[in-house]
C-alpha cells in the first residue's frame, strides 16, 4: 500500500467538497461508470474524482492485483492458512479450460460430477427419480452458511424460472426451523439433500438426523430419499447415503463460494440444468471481464475500490446493500457471509496486525421496504452510510409494469435525494407555503433539511435472469477478492467462527447440570437461568 498516505491526503483534501460539484464535468456520469456485458455500475454519485480513481487503481496495482488474480484463476495455493488453492471459478470455466492442481487437470472430473448432478436434477424434475409415494413434490436442502445461503438466495432470486418441485432450505439448529418446514410435507414424496462441505457441521448433522427420523416414521427406506453434497465421501457413506446420490467437490472450493457446483443442486432441481448452465455462463462472463478489462474499467475492481474509498479512507464503517428487486431479498444475507466472513480479519497474510480497518459491516433490505424503515437514518442521521443500489430495468411481470415503474422511480429517486439533499432555503420555502412564519417556520424547516452529499452507487441490469444473477454473484465474489488483495488479507479462511463452535460443544453438558463453576459469572448466570426453566 505504498501510496496509501497520498490517497489519504487526497481524501482529506477533497472531503469538504459536495459530490454535486463534480457534475460540473458534463461527462462524469459516463466517465465514472463501468459496463460489463449489459450491466452498468454507476459510481458517479461518490466523491471520487479522477485523481482519486487513479490513486486507487495504482494502489490495487501496487498490491499485486494482476499477478494475484492470475494466481487464483490458475490454481496457486493462495489460501495460505489452509494450504489450498481457490478455484470456485473452475466450477464455471469453459469446458475446454485446463486447470491443474498438483499437476493434474481438474476439469474432466468437475465436468463429470456436474453431468451427474444435472442428470439427477433432471430425473427428480421429470419424475424418473421417485419417492416411496410417487414423484418428488418437495425438496428440503439441509445446510448452513455457504451450504445454504447461496442456493437459498439464488432459488428465491430465480423464482420466475422455478418449474421443478418446491424447494425448502433448513439451516438453523433451532428445532423450530426444521419442525416448521417438515410439518406440511409428505415424507413419501420428499427428497432431502444434506449439503455440507465437511459433513461435520453440528447444525446440519442434527437437522439431517431429525429429517431421517421424520421420514423413517412413514417410509421403509428413508436413506433412498436422501442425497448428499460434500467433500467428505467417507462421512456421507457412514450416514447411509448411497454413493450414486452423493455429489462430491474438492476442498479448493470455499463454502461461501460453492453455489456454482453440486452445492447448487437444489437450484438445479428448481430451475433445471439449462437454467443452471445459464447461471454459470453469467458468472463466466464476469470472470472473463474481470480477467481482461483494464483495471479502471473493471467492474469488480472498481466496486472494490469504491468500497475501500468509503470504508478505509472516509471511515464509513458500514455499507447498505439495497436491491430494488424483491427476489434479491436474501442477497444482503448472502453478502454478509461472502464479504464479512471473507474480509473480516484482524491480521494480514503474514499474521501481522492490519494497519487499516478490515472489511465493512454489510447490511440491507430490499427497496422499497427499507425506505419505510431505516432510510430515515440514511438521509438524516449523523452517520454516513454508503448505499449500493441494485436495480433491474425490467421486471418479470408484464401485466404489472406499473409496479415496476414505481419501483424504478423510487430507486433512482433515492440516489438522487442522497446526492442533492434539500437545503434550508428550500425547506423554509416549503414551510412558508404551508403558512408558517417566524420562529416556528424556522424550527420546522430545520427538521426538513437533508444535507445531501451522501454517496451511493447503482448497479443496473436488464432483468434478473439466471445469466444476470450469475454475473452479479461473480461480481461480488471478485470484489471481495480485490478488497482482500488490497488489504493484504486472506479472504478464503474463516478462523473467526471456530472459538464459538468449540465453546458451544463444551457448554452443552453444562446445560444438563455439569459443573459450570469455571465459567465467568455472566455465563454462569445465563446457564443457571436456563437450567431453572428446565426444572
Ligand atoms: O458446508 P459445511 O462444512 O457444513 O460448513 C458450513 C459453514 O460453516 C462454517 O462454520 C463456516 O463458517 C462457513 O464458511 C461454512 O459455509
Amino acid at each position: 500500500m505504498s501510496n496509501w498516505n497520498e490517497l489519504a491526503r487526497h481524501q482529506r483534501a477533497t472531503e469538504a467538497r459536495h459530490i454535486q460539484e463534480l457534475f460540473a464535468d458534463p461527462d462524469r456520469a459516463e466517465a465514472f461508470c463501468v459496463q460489463a456485458d449489459g450491466m452498468r455500475f454507476d459510481y458517479s454519485k461518490t466523491n471520487i474524482d479522477e485523481t482519486g480513481r487513479a490513486l486507487l487503481v495504482r494502489m490495487a496495482e501496487d498490491a499485486g492485483l494482476v499477478d494475484k488474480r492470475a494466481a487464483m484463476f490458475t490454481g496457486a495455493q493462495i489460501n495460505q492458512t489452509e494450504g489450498r488453492a481457490v478455484l470456485h471459478t473452475a466450477l464455471r470455466a469453459a469446458d475446454d479450460t485446463v486447470i491443474e492442481v498438483e499437476g493434474e487437470n481438474i476439469m474432466p472430473e468437475l465436468r463429470a460430477i456436474r453431468a451427474r448432478a444435472y442428470a439427477f436434477a433432471q430425473d427428480v424434475r421429470a419424475g424418473r427419480f421417485v419417492g416411496q409415494g410417487g414423484p418428488i413434490t418437495d425438496v428440503v436442502n439441509i445446510g448452513i452458511g455457504g451450504s445454504d445461503l447461496g442456493p437459498a438466495m439464488a432459488t428465491l432470486a430465480l423464482a420466475p424460472y422455478h418449474d421443478g418441485p418446491r424447494l425448502h432450505y433448513v439451516s438453523n439448529v433451532d428445532g423450530a426451523h426444521i419442525a416448521d418446514t417438515l410439518k406440511d410435507l409428505d415424507p413419501e414424496t420428499t427428497l432431502v439433500i444434506v449439503a455440507s462441505k465437511t459433513f461435520t457441521t453440528i447444525e446440519t448433522m442434527t437437522n439431517a438426523r431429525t429429517a431421517r427420523d421424520w421420514m423413517a416414521e412413514r417410509v421403509a427406506d428413508p436413506g433412498a430419499q436422501f442425497a448428499a453434497v460434500s467433500t467428505a465421501l467417507d462421512k456421507t457413506a457412514e450416514f447411509g447415503i448411497a454413493h450414486e446420490r452423493v455429489f462430491g467437490f474438492a476442498d479448493w472450493v470455499g463454502g461461501r463460494y460453492s453455489v456454482w457446483g453440486p452445492i447448487g443442486l437444489g437450484l438445479m432441481i428448481a430451475i433445471g440444468a439449462e437454467g443452471f448452465a445459464e447461471f454459470l455462463a453469467g458468472a463466466r462472463a464476469m470472470d472473463t471481464h474481470f480477467l481482461n478489462a483494464p483495471l479502471d474499467q473493471n467492474m469488480p475492481v472498481m466496486l472494490a475500490l469504491v468500497g475501500i474509498w468509503h470504508n478505509q479512507l472516509c471511515g464509513y464503517a458500514t455499507r447498505a446493500v439495497l436491491p430494488y428487486d424483491q427476489r434479491l431479498a436474501r442477497l444482503p444475507a448472502y453478502l454478509q457471509q461472502l464479504e464479512m466472513e471473507s474480509n473480516g480479519k484482524r491480521v494480514d497474510m503474514d499474521g501481522r496486525d492490519l494497519e487499516r480497518q478490515s472489511g465493512p459491516v454489510v447490511w440491507g433490505e430490499p427497496g422499497t421496504n427499507g425506505q419505510h424503515a431505516f432510510y430515515q437514518l440514511i438521509h438524516q442521521g449523523t452517520r454516513i452510510v454508503p448505499c449500493e443500489f441494485l436495480l433491474a430495468a425490467k421486471g418479470h411481470e408484464p401485466a404489472l409494469a406499473h409496479h415496476h415503474r414505481l419501483l424504478v422511480a423510487n430507486c433512482i429517486a433515492q440516489s438522487e435525494a442522497l446526492l442533492r439533499g434539500r437545503s434550508l432555503e428550500e425547506a423554509r420555502a416549503i414551510m412558508a407555503k404551508k403558512g408558517l412564519e417566524g420562529a416556528e417556520l424556522e424550527r420546522q424547516a430545520r427538521h426538513r433539511v437533508f444535507a445531501g452529499n451522501r454517496p451511493s452507487t447503482t448497479l443496473i441490469y436488464p432483468c434478473l435472469t439466471p445469466f444476470v444473477l450469475g454475473q452479479i454473484i461473480g461480481l461480488y465474489e471478485h470484489r471481495v477478492f480485490v478488497e482482500g488483495v488490497v488489504l493484504g488479507i486472506n479472504s478464503f479462511d474463516q478462523w473467526g467462527v471456530e472459538l464459538g463452535k468449540e465453546l458451544a460443544t463444551a457448554l452443552g453438558p453444562l446445560l444438563e447440570g455439569a459443573d459450570a463453576s469455571d465459567k465467568d459469572p455472566s455465563t454462569q448466570a445465563l446457564i443457571s437461568f436456563v437450567r431453572n426453566q428446565q426444572d
